[in-house]
């Protein structure tokens, strides 16, 4: 596994494991994801992915017979051996799933609810908080004539990018990614590609992608996971261009998955 990066590491996965039931889904996992980088997972479906992101904000707490060991050091305290305090998590560590789900309220109120959750109260604090929010998603301009205008309203990629913003308006040092773009056309695609490569200036980003291409262009490390197993992580232009095992080179040529 070969890395190179002056960043200082924000996740440290070491000898991860999780099983649902008695199902082995995640297995012996180590590796790191750094700080103000993008992280790509790839893999074939039900390798685990999905999974994977869900253990570093703890979200598999909440499904029933999921039991795990090993470590996952966030800014070097390991969540899984601490009483850690999840709302507090949940605000350092965003998530972003794979269909924008915007709250059947207004876009103002969407951006609104997570600081609103944390307290802030004042008007004039929540306007910046939604307009900053707006604006690093880039749909500042789209919208802001309408902000009290229903969500669900906007398109299927303007969605999305609500929902970055809600994720961002509680001011994440993470944000996971879980196939972001899987459900949009080209364009929305695109422009959501050119978000994260700007976010990573702000944020560390950890996405899961079906799309090679996408991994390819957009993340600064990748890891290929293959029945729950890590079988290469790297930096994606060696993953891509050089692979270290053949596994790896066969799912990137497109021979399984
Ligand atoms: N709640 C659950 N209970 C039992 N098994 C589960 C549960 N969630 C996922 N699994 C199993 O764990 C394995 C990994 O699933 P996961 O959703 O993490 O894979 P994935 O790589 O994200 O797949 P995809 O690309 O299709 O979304 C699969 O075999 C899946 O069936």
């Amino acid at each position: 596994m070969q890395t190179t990066t002056a960043n200082k590491s924000v996740f440290d996965v070491k000898d991860l494991n999780l099983w649902y039931g008695s199902f082995h889904a995640l297995i012996n996992l180590n590796f790191s994801m750094y700080k103000n980088e993008v992280t790509a997972i790839i893999g074939p479906s039900g390798c685990g992915k999905s999974t994977f992101v869900k253990t570093l904000n703890l979200m598999v707490n909440m499904i029933p017979n999921v039991h795990m060991s090993g470590e996952i050091n966030y800014n070097d305290k390991n969540i899984l051996n601490k009483k850690i305090d999840l709302v507090e998590l949940r605000k350092q560590i965003g998530m972003i799933f794979q269909k924008g789900n915007p709250f059947p309220q207004s876009i103002y109120d969407n951006v609104a609810y997570g600081p609103r959750i944390h307290g802030i109260k004042k008007k004039k604090q929540l306007d910046e908080i939604v307009e900053e929010s707006l604006k690093d998603v880039a749909l500042w301009d789209e919208v802001k004539d309408r902000l009290q205008s229903a969500a669900l309203g906007l398109s299927g990629g303007q969605q999305q990018r609500l929902c970055i913003a809600r994720a961002l308006a509680t001011k994440p040092e993470v944000v996971l990614m879980d196939e972001p773009t899987s459900a949009l056309d080209p364009i929305s695609t695109l422009k959501i590609e050119e978000l994260i490569t700007k976010l990573k200036e702000k944020y560390t980003i950890v996405i899961v992608t079906h799309n090679m291409q996408q991994a390819a262009r957009i993340s600064d490390k990748t890891a290929f996971f293959l029945n729950g197993e890590v079988v290469e992580f790297s930096d994606t232009n060696q993953l891509f261009s050089n692979p270290s095992d053949k596994r790896t080179e066969d799912y990137i040529t497109g021979r399984f998955g």
